[in-house]
C-alpha cells in the first residue's frame, strides 16, 4: 500500500450562485486519520466528494502526493469509501461483498481469496462469511463495509458518518474497532462526521469547520484546550461563555475583570488590548473551583445539582444573572443544595479569552 499526502489548495465549490466552499486549504498527512467536524451542512460530505472525484471543483487544486488529481477519474484515484447507509450488496454473502472490488480489479483468483480472508479476519467476520447481509446486525454489516473498502488495499479512506446508523453503544464500539484498523494498516484516511465525542476519540486532527470554512485545525487536546474562536470553544465540549472586561494595571500587568468585579491576572493575554474593553470568556465546566463565600471568587448561589456517582453536576447563577455549568468530582459527604451561597474560582491558565463577538482568540 503506497502512502499518500492529501494536499487541497484554495478549493471552491458552488452549486449555481450557491457558494459552499469558498477557499479551502488543507495537508492531511501520510498516515494520519484526520476529521472534518462541523454542524450539519458545513461542507464536509462536500469536500470528501471532491477527494473522492465524485463533485466538479470550481477552483483550486487536489493533489496526492505530487500528482493533481483534479480530472482523475475516481476509480482510478485508488479510494476505499463508507458510508453511513454502509452500501453494501443485499444479494451478495459476506465474502462476496468483501471480494467485490477485487473481482472488479481482475485479480488472479487465489489472490482474491487470500486477500478477502485477510481482510474478513482483520474485521472478525469470517464466521459470518457465507451469510446474506440481512442475518447481520448493523454492526457487522459495518464491518462488512469496512472489510471491502479495505481488501482493494486503496490509498486514501473516506469515511462519511459511518457509525450514524447504530445505536450508541455499538456506536462505541466500532469507533475503537475502525480506529485500531486504521492504526494498524497506517493508511491516510479522511473522517467526516457531526459528533464531536467521536471526532475526539479517533482523530489524530480534526478540521473544525462552519460554514464552508476551516474554524481550526487540530489535535483533539489542542482544540479543546485552546480553542481559536468561540465557535470552536462551543462546538467542541461543554463550555460556560461570560462577559469580562479588560482591566490594565498602571504597572502594565494585564488581566480581566468578571460582571461582579473579580479580578484575574492574564499574562497570555495579547497585548494592545485597551482598558475596559469588552471580552468575551470560554471556561470549561471542570474548570471552576467552588470555595466558601467568605473567599475570593465570583458570587454565585447553586440553582441545582445532580450526583452522578464519579461526579456532581451543578448549575449556579452567578450574582451578575450569568448561569454557569459546574462538573466536580463528587465530594460525597458535601455535595452543595439548592440555594447554597458559594463563590467560584478559576486559574487563570485555564481561561480562554476572546473578542467581545468571539470570532478572535485574545491569547498569545
Ligand atoms: N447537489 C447539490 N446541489 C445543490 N446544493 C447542494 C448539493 N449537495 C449539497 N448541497 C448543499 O451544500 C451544503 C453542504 O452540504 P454537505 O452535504 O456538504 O454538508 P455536510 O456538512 O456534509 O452536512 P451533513 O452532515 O448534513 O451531511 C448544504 O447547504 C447543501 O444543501
Amino acid at each position: 500500500m503506497d502512502k499518500v499526502k492529501i494536499k487541497i489548495s484554495h478549493a471552491l465549490k458552488q452549486y449555481g450562485n450557491n457558494v459552499i466552499i469558498p477557499d479551502l486549504s488543507v495537508v492531511i498527512e501520510e498516515g494520519e486519520f484526520f476529521t472534518l467536524l462541523g454542524p450539519s451542512g458545513c461542507g464536509k460530505t462536500t469536500l470528501l466528494r471532491m477527494i473522492a472525484g465524485f463533485n466538479t471543483i470550481e477552483g483550486g487544486d487536489f493533489y496526492f502526493n505530487d500528482q493533481k488529481i483534479n480530472d482523475l477519474a475516481p476509480e482510478k484515484r485508488n479510494i476505499g469509501m463508507v458510508f453511513q447507509n454502509y452500501a453494501i450488496f443485499p444479494h451478495l454473502t459476506v465474502k462476496k461483498n468483501v471480494a467485490f472490488g477485487l473481482q472488479n480489479r481482475k485479480l488472479p483468483k487465489d489472490q482474491i481469496e487470500e486477500r478477502t480472508q485477510k481482510f474478513l479476519g482483520l474485521m472478525k467476520i469470517e464466521e459470518y462469511q457465507d451469510r446474506l447481509p440481512e442475518r447481520l446486525s448493523g454492526g457487522q454489516q459495518q464491518r462488512v463495509a469496512l472489510a471491502r473498502a479495505l481488501a482493494i488495499e486503496p490509498s486514501v479512506l473516506l469515511m462519511d458518518e459511518p457509525l450514524s446508523n447504530l445505536d450508541a453503544k455499538l456506536r462505541v464500539e466500532m469507533r475503537e474497532v475502525i480506529k485500531e484498523i486504521q492504526n494498524k494498516l497506517g493508511i491516510t484516511t479522511v473522517y467526516v462526521t457531526h459528533d464531536q465525542e467521536e471526532a475526539m476519540a479517533v482523530s489524530d486532527r480534526i478540521a473544525v469547520m462552519n460554514q464552508g470554512v476551516i474554524q481550526q485545525i487540530g489535535t483533539p487536546k489542542n482544540l479543546y484546550q485552546r480553542p481559536s474562536n468561540l465557535f470552536v470553544a462551543t462546538f467542541i465540549g461543554r463550555t460556560n461563555v461570560l462577559k469580562v472586561e479588560a482591566s490594565l494595571k498602571a504597572d502594565g500587568q494585564r488581566g480581566i475583570t468578571f460582571s461582579d468585579g473579580y479580578y484575574v491576572t492574564m499574562d497570555s493575554m495579547v497585548r494592545g488590548v485597551e482598558d475596559k474593553t469588552p471580552l468575551t470568556v470560554s471556561i470549561r465546566p471542570e474548570e471552576f473551583e467552588i470555595v466558601p463565600e467568605d473567599q475570593e471568587g465570583i458570587g454565585a448561589t447553586v440553582e441545582y445539582s445532580t450526583f452522578l456517582g464519579l461526579n456532581t453536576h451543578y448549575f449556579v447563577n452567578l450574582d451578575s444573572g450569568e448561569r454557569v455549568e459546574i462538573i466536580q468530582e463528587s465530594r460525597i459527604d458535601d455535595i452543595l443544595d439548592k440555594g447554597s451561597r458559594i463563590r467560584l474560582q478559576v486559574k487563570k491558565e485555564k481561561i480562554n479569552l476572546f473578542t467581545e463577538d468571539g470570532s478572535k482568540s485574545l491569547m498569545r
